[in-house]
């Protein structure tokens, strides 16, 4: 029997109706690390962009050295920098790596294989074009350098850069509100861990994260700091008072407002959650989710859910992570999430000693199993969703 509340899949396709990327913005190179491309770039310089020798050596015809040993005078020498010259058929010019090859030469032969002298004796052969690195043979211009929804890190810049790039559209950080609530989180009787958490995680994931709790347990109060979070950020992350408590101030808040929805989904943790979009003063439709707040439930149903909208926002493609089961999980009948460590083989095994809101467990696990429901045991191999835990499994399972 499966658990009659909102699938996890379901709520997730909730969550993304809608929401489209920000509007890019135009940002010099220099600015563009950890960006995401709002559109395909085309190469305006070739790469490399001319014909240059890949070693040291000589640059000759290769007709002039087909048999060998064969000696050929030195007409001249070519450094990188240098202006180019045209060879003289029948002679050899001393050429470095990086510097053009002269119009008439067709290859390199390294000093390894001559002796060095002038005149120069050569005593391997090889075929033309070796040793050569051509105009374009890696990015000819024109053609495209990157896609749109790329990020961007040291070696795109790079790319950018040689194809004459110097500024670029990209999709903007997305900025991320944590907003927590609690009267015992303002009183100091509980530390608020899932701020630092979700901070932390929404990070990891692209964005520019601020917190605006912990919120105390009033309508006023939570209202003030919620339209303040909806007037500077993109998306906006509430934690805590969506249950069925007396003082739930975030469901009290949000639930008649019609772009609400308020439930549960068949999964443990997380069981309560909800999700909506605000209007903020200047007009823009913010998305709201709502995230139970008992630490873990928090910090599950973020990387569940709001790491998908963030992809959403930033532009860049989002699909679910999977490794095999490193040894059998029975299945529940809601979605179970397990904290796991992945083995060397990059399989993951659910730790032992589940104790369903073990913040000391989550913090010794290298990822969240995600165990969908069925009632039956799950044999070792089968490929399970797995939410990375930043930042040890990110090299494991983001890969
Ligand atoms: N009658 C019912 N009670 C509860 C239900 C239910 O369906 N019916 N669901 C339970 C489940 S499951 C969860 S999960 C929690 C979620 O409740 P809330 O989202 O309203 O969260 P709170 O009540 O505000 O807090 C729960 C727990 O977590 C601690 N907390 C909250 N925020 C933080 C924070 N930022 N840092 C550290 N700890 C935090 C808080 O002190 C509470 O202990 O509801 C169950 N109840
Ligand atoms: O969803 Mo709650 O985290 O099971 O206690």
């Amino acid at each position: 029997m499966t658990d009659p509340a909102c699938a996890v899949d379901e709520h997730r396709a909730r969550l993304l109706e809608g929401v489209t990327a920000l509007d890019p913005e135009v940002v010099p190179l220099a600015e563009a690390l950890g960006r995401v491309l709002a559109a395909d770039v085309a190469a305006t310089l070739s790469v490399p962009p001319f014909d240059h020798a890949a070693m040291d050596g000589f640059a000759v015809r290769a007709a002039d050295v087909a048999s060998v040993p064969v000696a050929l005078p030195v007409s001249g020498a070519v450094a990188a920098g240098d202006p180019v010259t045209p060879l003289v058929p029948g002679t050899a010019v001393r050429i470095m790596t990086g510097a053009p090859v002269p119009p008439g030469a067709d290859l390199v032969v390294p000093f390894e294989w001559t002796t060095g002298t002038d005149p120069v004796e050569i005593v391997q052969r090889a075929d033309a074009g070796r040793h050569i690195r051509f105009e374009g043979e890696d990015v000819r211009a024109g053609e495209a350098a990157l896609a749109a929804g790329v990020r961007l890190g040291p070696a795109q810049l790079g790319l950018l850069t040689s194809v004459g790039a110097t500024a670029v559209a990209v999709r903007p950080r997305p900025r991320l509100a944590v907003l927590s609530t609690g009267a015992e989180l303002v009183a100091g009787h509980v530390p608020d861990s899932n701020s630092p958490t979700l901070l932390a995680a929404g990070r990891a994931a692209g964005a520019d994260a601020a917190a605006f709790g912990p919120a105390p347990d009033d309508l006023a109060g939570f209202r003030a700091l919620l339209a303040a979070a909806v007037d500077t950020t993109d998306l906006v992350v509430t934690t805590g008072g969506i249950s069925a408590g007396d003082h739930d101030v975030v469901k009290a808040a949000l639930r008649d407002d019609p772009g609400f929805w308020f439930g549960p989904i068949a999964m443990k943790p997380g069981r309560p959650q909800g999700c909506g979009v605000v209007d903020s003063s200047d007009g823009r439709r913010v998305p709201v989710v709502t995230l139970p707040g008992t630490p873990i439930a928090a910090y599950a149903s973020f990387l569940l859910y709001v790491v998908p909208l963030l992809h959403a926002l930033a532009g860049t493609p989002w699909r679910p992570v999977t490794a095999p089961l490193a040894a059998p999980v029975t299945a529940g009948d809601r979605t179970v999430l397990l904290p796991g460590v992945v083995d060397e083989a990059g399989a993951i095994r659910p730790l032992p000693g589940h104790a369903g809101h073990s913040q000391r467990l989550l913090a010794a696990a290298d990822a969240l199993l995600v165990v969908p429901p069925s009632g039956r045991l799950v044999p070792e191999g089968t490929p399970v969703e797995v939410l990375a835990l930043h930042p040890r499994s990110q090299e494991g399972l983001d890969g």
